[in-house]
C-alpha cells in the first residue's frame, strides 16, 4: 500500500502513516509527487522551501521516499498499479484545488480496484466539523473560536515512525531528483525544513517568548512570533503538536487562538470556495476602485510592490517580503490596508502578489486575511477601519528598529524622524532623493475611501429598494 504525502510532510503525528502501518504485515511505500503545473503557480521561495522539506523528509525516511514528477492523478495511479497496491492512504485536503484533484484520483483508483482512504486534516479541527447550532457555518471568528474550544482538539500521537517500517524506495523520477538538487533561495536557519529543527525552534520560542506573545506578537521589530507558518503550510509539523507544547504555558491560549484563525479561514473557504477570489460579502462588488490599467495606479502599485511608497512602515514590510519571502503579521495588515484603502487597488491584486512571494502562501489564510482587511470578508468590525501608516508605525515600531532593518536609507536618522522622514529631509539629515516622498497623501486618500464606502451603501440601498 501507499501513503501519499502532500501537506503532511513529516513522520511524527502523521495519521495517514499510522493508518497504513497499523495493518498487520503492512508493506508501505511513502510517495510524493511534484506537480509541474502546481510548481508553476507557486512562488519560487515557496517551491524552494518545499524542495528542502521533501529532501529532509527523504533523509528522515533513510532515502525510502518514492519521488515522482507529473500530473498527480496519472502518476499516482501508475505507481499504485506498478507496485500492485490495493490501498492508498492520505491526509484529507480541504482547498478547492486539493479536493478536485482528490476526487479525480479517487475515481481513477477505484476504477482500478484500489481503495483511496482519506482521514485527518492539516488543522486542529477539520474544516466542516464546527457548525452553528442553528445550522450553517460560522462567518465570524469569535463565535467560531468559542465553539471550537468547547469542541476541543485531539492530542498529538507521541510516536515518530521508524523509517525501517517502510519499504525500500522503488521510484526516484529523474526530474524530481534534479529538482531536489536545486539550490535554496530562502534562509534555512530562519525557516528550517527538517521537522526536528522546527520543533526545536518552537520549543525555544515557548521557553523564551510565549509568555509575552500576546503583546509582543504585534510588534514587527521584536521577533516575538513563532515563524512557524512555512512549516505549517507543508505539514512539517501539525498544529496539534504546537498547541500541545503551548498549552498550559503563559501565553499558550493566545497562541492557540491564532492557530484557530488558520482553521477558521480553511472552513470559510471550504464552505464558500468562490470566496478565494470573490468578495464574501457581495455588497462589496459595488465598491469603486481606481482603474488598475491607468498609468498613475500602475506606477503606485509598482511603488507598493517594491517598497518605495514613501511610507516607511509600508516599505519596510514590502522589502521584508521581497528579501525573505515572509512578512510580519502586523506589516501584512498595514501593507494590505495601504494598497486597498490608500491606493484604491482591489484586494485580489495584493493577494495575488503576496501568493507570488510568500514562503507560507496559503490560499485560505492569505486571501481571507486580505478580505478581512478589505472589509469584504469575515471581519465583524466596521468595514471602514483604515490604518494610518504613520500612527501604526509609531505604535508598533516605536524605535523604528523594524524600519531601519529593511529601509536602509533611514538606518542612520534619529528614531523620532523615522516614521515620517519629511522632517529629516527638511533638516538635511537625509538627501531629498535618498528616500521617496509619500506617493499619496494618506488623509486625502482616507477621505476618498470613506466616500466610496458611503456611496456603496447608497447604491446597495437603492438597489435593494428596486
Ligand atoms: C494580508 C495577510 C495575508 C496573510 N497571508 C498568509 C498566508 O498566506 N499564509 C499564512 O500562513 N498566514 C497568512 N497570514 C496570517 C499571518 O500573517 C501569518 O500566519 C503569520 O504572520 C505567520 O507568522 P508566525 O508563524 O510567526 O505567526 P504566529 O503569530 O507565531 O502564529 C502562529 C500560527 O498561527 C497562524 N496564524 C496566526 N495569525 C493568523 C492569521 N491572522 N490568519 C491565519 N492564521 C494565522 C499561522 O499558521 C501562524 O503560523 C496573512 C495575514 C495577512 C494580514
Amino acid at each position: 500500500m501507499i501513503v501519499w504525502l502532500r501537506r503532511d510532510l513529516r513522520l511524527s503525528d502523521n495519521r495517514a502513516m499510522a493508518a497504513a502501518l497499523s495493518l498487520p504485515d503492512a508493506v508501505v511505500y511513502p510517495y510524493f509527487v511534484f506537480s509541474p503545473k502546481l510548481l508553476e503557480k507557486t512562488s519560487p521561495v515557496r517551491s524552494s522551501y518545499l524542495a528542502g522539506v521533501v529532501r529532509d523528509l527523504d533523509g528522515d525516511l533513510d532515502g525510502r521516499l518514492n519521488l515522482d514528477w507529473g500530473d498527480p492523478v496519472g502518476s499516482l495511479v501508475s505507481f499504485a498499479l506498478e507496485i500492485g497496491a490495493t490501498k492508498v492512504y492520505a491526509t484529507k485536503e480541504f482547498s478547492p484545488l486539493g479536493r478536485t484533484r482528490d476526487e479525480a484520483v479517487g475515481l481513477k483508483l477505484r476504477l482500478n480496484g484500489i481503495q483511496f482512504l482519506l482521514g485527518d486534516s492539516p488543522y486542529l479541527i477539520s474544516p466542516g466539523k464546527i457548525n452553528r447550532q442553528s445550522g450553517g457555518w460560522y462567518k465570524v471568528f469569535t463565535p467560531y473560536y468559542r465553539a471550537a474550544l468547547s469542541h476541543g482538539f485531539e492530542l498529538p500521537f507521541d510516536i515518530r515512525f521508524d523509517p525501517n517500517r517502510f519499504s525500500n524506495r522503488v521510484l526516484f523520477h529523474r526530474q524530481a531528483e534534479a529538482y531536489l538538487e536545486g539550490s535554496d533561495c530562502f534562509d534555512r536557519k530562519r525557516f528550517p525544513t527538517k521537522a526536528s529543527f522546527v520543533l526545536e525552534a518552537f520549543s525555544t520560542f515557548v521557553e523564551e517568548k510565549l509568555s509575552h506573545y500576546s503583546i509582543g506578537r504585534n510588534s514587527p521589530s521584536t521577533e516575538n512570533t513563532s515563524v512557524v507558518s512555512p512549516a505549517l503550510r507543508f505539514g512539517v509539523v501539525h498544529p496539534r503538536q504546537l498547541a500541545y507544547l503551548a498549552s498550559g504555558q503563559e501565553g499558550g491560549s493566545d497562541y492557540i487562538r491564532e492557530l484557530f484563525w488558520r482553521d477558521f479561514y480553511a472552513q470559510v473557504l471550504l464552505n464558500n470556495p468562490e470566496s478565494a477570489w470573490k468578495n464574501l460579502n457581495e455588497q462589496f462588488d459595488q465598491l469603486v476602485y481606481d482603474e488598475i490599467d491607468e498609468a498613475t495606479t500602475r506606477s503606485r502599485l509598482q511603488a507598493w510592490k517594491l517598497g518605495l511608497t514613501g511610507y516607511p512602515i509600508v516599505d519596510a514590510g514590502m522589502r521584508q517580503l521581497l528579501a525573505t519571502g515572509w512578512m510580519h503579521n502586523r506589516s501584512r495588515m498595514i501593507t494590505a490596508s495601504f494598497l486597498i484603502k490608500d491606493l484604491h487597488v482591489p484586494w485580489q491584486v495584493g493577494a495575488r502578489y503576496f501568493m507570488e512571494h510568500l514562503i507560507d502562501g496559503d490560499l485560505a489564510s492569505n486571501n481571507h486575511s486580505w478580505q478581512w482587511v478589505a472589509g469584504s470578508g469575515t471581519d465583524a468590525a466596521p468595514y471602514f477601519r483604515i490604518f494610518n501608516p504613520v500612527l501604526q508605525s509609531k505604535k508598533f515600531d516605536p524605535n523604528g528598529d523594524y524600519i531601519k532593518t529593511w529601509v536602509k536609507e533611514l538606518a542612520e536618522i534619529p528614531s523620532r524622524f523615522v516614521h515620517d522622514p519629511s522632517e529629516a529631509k527638511r533638516l538635511g539629515l537625509i538627501g531629498e532623493a535618498s528616500y521617496p516622498s509619500p506617493i499619496v497623501d494618506h488623509a486625502l486618500e482616507r477621505q476618498i475611501t470613506l466616500e466610496r464606502y458611503e456611496a456603496m451603501k447608497v447604491v446597495t440601498a437603492s438597489n435593494s429598494d428596486e
